[in-house]
């Protein structure tokens, strides 16, 4: 069985991160998402357990003491982290998962490759950018999530995000939903097929 590919995907709020990973997690039922935890409140429409593990500080913390966490950081005010059980079981059993992350938790992922060769071997690190500023700004008041004082947190810590695309493996600018979904599909089916990540089939080379 081949490896799965483990999608770290990272971009300022509102570059279009959760929509682009609905797409493609509707057309192939082989991705999976890495729900991550968090101490933001849930917001309309948003399921525990679906979008996020809703937590309390205090349950967070605890993840935090029992080591089940891949990464975890203070983004915007609040804690998110990654379940270890959201990406290690998955890439063993050969599944690809995408894992919607800020930057501080993609430079932890990073250095936990330098001791899990495992992890390292099935880390793809993606950026994902707004065509620009102006328009990220427009998205982020048009989804209608923020009020005026969490809209500029974000926005000023997108300036920081926006320097450290240099970090990553691949770049998305977000243009357009479905021509970034097919961009990062791409970026996975490429993956997949890495000698590095491939199956030999029986009898190889043949001869
Ligand atoms: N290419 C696009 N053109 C116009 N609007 C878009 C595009 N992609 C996403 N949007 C819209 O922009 C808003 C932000 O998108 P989304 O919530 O997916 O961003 P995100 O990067 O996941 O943000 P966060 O990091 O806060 O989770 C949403 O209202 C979404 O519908
Ligand atoms: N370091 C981590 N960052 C995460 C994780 N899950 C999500 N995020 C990032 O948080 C911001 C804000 O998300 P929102 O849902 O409140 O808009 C976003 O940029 C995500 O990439 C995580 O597990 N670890």
């Amino acid at each position: 069985m081949s490896q799965g590919v483990a999608i770290i995907m990272s971009g300022p709020s509102g570059a279009g991160k959760s929509t682009v990973c609905h797409i493609l997690l509707e057309q192939d039922d082989k991705l999976s998402f890495s729900v991550s935890c968090t101490t933001r409140q849930p917001r309309e429409g948003e399921k525990n357990c679906v979008d996020y593990h809703f937590l309390s500080r205090e349950e967070f913390e605890s993840r935090i003491a029992a080591g089940d966490l891949l990464e975890y950081a203070e983004v915007h005010g609040n804690y998110y982290g990654t379940l270890k059980s959201a990406v290690l079981d998955q890439v063993k059993q050969g599944k690809s998962v995408l894992i919607d992350i800020d930057v501080q938790g993609q430079r932890l992922i990073r250095k936990a490759c330098e001791s899990d060769a495992e992890l390292a071997s099935a880390s793809v690190f993606v950026f994902f950018a707004p065509p620009s500023y102006q328009e990220l700004e427009s998205r982020l008041r048009g989804r209608g999530t923020e009020n005026e004082e969490s809209l500029n947190k974000r926005l000023n810590n997108a300036k920081a995000e926006l320097e450290a695309w240099t970090e990553y493996d691949y770049m998305v600018v977000n243009h357009q939903p479905q021509q970034a979904a097919l961009e990062l599909k791409a970026i996975i089916d490429a993956e997949k097929v890495k000698v590095s990540r491939t199956d030999l089939v029986k009898g190889w080379p043949y001869v």
